[in-house]
């Protein structure tokens, strides 16, 4: 068992728990739960059916009355039709700002249910029950939550601190080959933009059997990484921008290609090898660094290649970045393995990242 605390400045602090099998063990956090009259699990279909009958009994026990919303699996959910319909729900189960809502589920569940729960009412208490690799090791973590619109990807968010995250490596058993290659893209990131030597482990495993026996630890590392980034940057002034690693081509390929073709991680993936193909060149990155991206990208299975995309459309996409201020765009580059660094670049110079 790993526990973090996360702390920033202007919100309350919370803990992230890293337990095998806690999921059994919800019953007992009742100091976490007692707190609350309803808690709302908010969760999707795929995972409902694996999880949600334990959840809700261990929720139950541990004091509050639980609701369940259960909404259709995928990225086409993160969007504001959806975002209504669980406003409604919220509406009918008579929830008020002394009740919470329970993310359990991937990134898109993590995401969309603590928009909800940053938005309704002006803002009620958020717990983090994250079932995917992705959103162990990152989205849950940090307060980041919104949903996508059609020209593009997160454009309508908040910062919203949960009250805990709660992981359970266990809930990896179930999660299908691909939703652990797309967690492992930004695994690899938090080695690429913080940790050479969590680099080298992920390029060292020869066996599946070895990274999965590892996972614990590496799920904690990359938490652990993100938590200090988040309590030195929480609004994404500075530091945080790291996090973005990869994500500025990555956002563009997720959009374009209508977040059908390519999963986040995936598109991550290239956006972290091309945009160091670029700083190679320009000298700001070490030679070997984008070998090193390219060698361990393919191990996972990850693509590494930028799709073919008309410029005008890559153009459209990529202007409505968030991370553009007035005609500058603030990008993550790696000096080396292990060490980031933001390089403000202008919009012409952020086409010539697709070329
Ligand atoms: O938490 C962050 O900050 C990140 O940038 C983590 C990213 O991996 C994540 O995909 C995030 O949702 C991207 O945020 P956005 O602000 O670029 O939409
Ligand atoms: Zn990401």
């Amino acid at each position: 068992m790993k526990e973090l605390i996360c702390k920033t400045e202007n919100t309350h602090q919370y803990p992230i728990i890293i337990e095998k099998g806690i999921k059994g063990r919800l019953s007992q956090m009742k100091a976490l739960f007692s707190q609350y009259h309803k808690v709302v699990i908010i969760t999707d279909k795929n995972v409902a059916k694996e999880y949600l009958g334990e959840v809700e009994r261990q929720v139950r026990q541990a004091g509050p009355k639980v609701y369940s919303i259960v909404i259709p699996p995928g990225e086409a959910s993160k969007c504001l039709t959806q975002t209504a319909e669980i406003y409604n729900e919220l509406i009918k189960c008579n929830i008020t700002r002394s009740d919470a809502i329970l993310t359990l589920g991937g990134g898109v569940v993590g995401d969309l249910g603590g928009f909800c729960a940053a938005t309704y009412l002006r803002g009620i208490d958020l717990i983090q029950v994250p079932t995917s690799l992705l959103a162990q090791v990152d989205s849950s973590v940090g307060g980041k939550v919104g949903i996508d619109l059609d020209y593009g990807k997160n454009l309508v968010g908040a910062f919203h601190q949960p009250r805990a995250v709660i992981i359970d490596p266990l809930f990896l058993e179930t999660l299908e080959d691909h939703y652990m290659i797309d967690g492992m893209a930004e695994v690899i990131k938090y080695g690429c933009i913080s940790s050479a030597p969590l680099f080298v482990k992920l390029m060292g495993y020869a066996y599946y059997e070895d990274l999965v026996e590892d996972m614990e630890e590496i799920i904690a590392k990359c938490c652990q990484i993100k938590r200090d980034v988040v309590q030195t940057d929480e609004h994404e002034q500075g530091l945080r921008r790291i996090l973005n690693f990869g994500h500025t081509i990555g956002h563009v390929v997720e959009t374009y290609f209508k977040f059908k073709k390519y999963s986040h991680g995936e598109a991550v993936a290239i956006g972290m090898a091309q945009i160091t193909k670029k700083t190679v060149a320009e000298g700001i990155s070490q030679k070997d660094t984008y070998d090193n991206i390219i060698e361990i990208l393919e191990n996972y299975g990850l693509p590494t290649e930028l799709p073919k995309m008309p410029l005008d459309k890559v153009q459209e996409i990529l202007f409505t970045d968030k991370k553009f201020e007035n005609d500058s765009l603030y990008i993550c580059a790696l000096e080396k393995i292990g060490k980031a660094q933001i390089v403000k670049i202008q919009k012409p110079q952020a086409i010539e990242l697709f070329r």
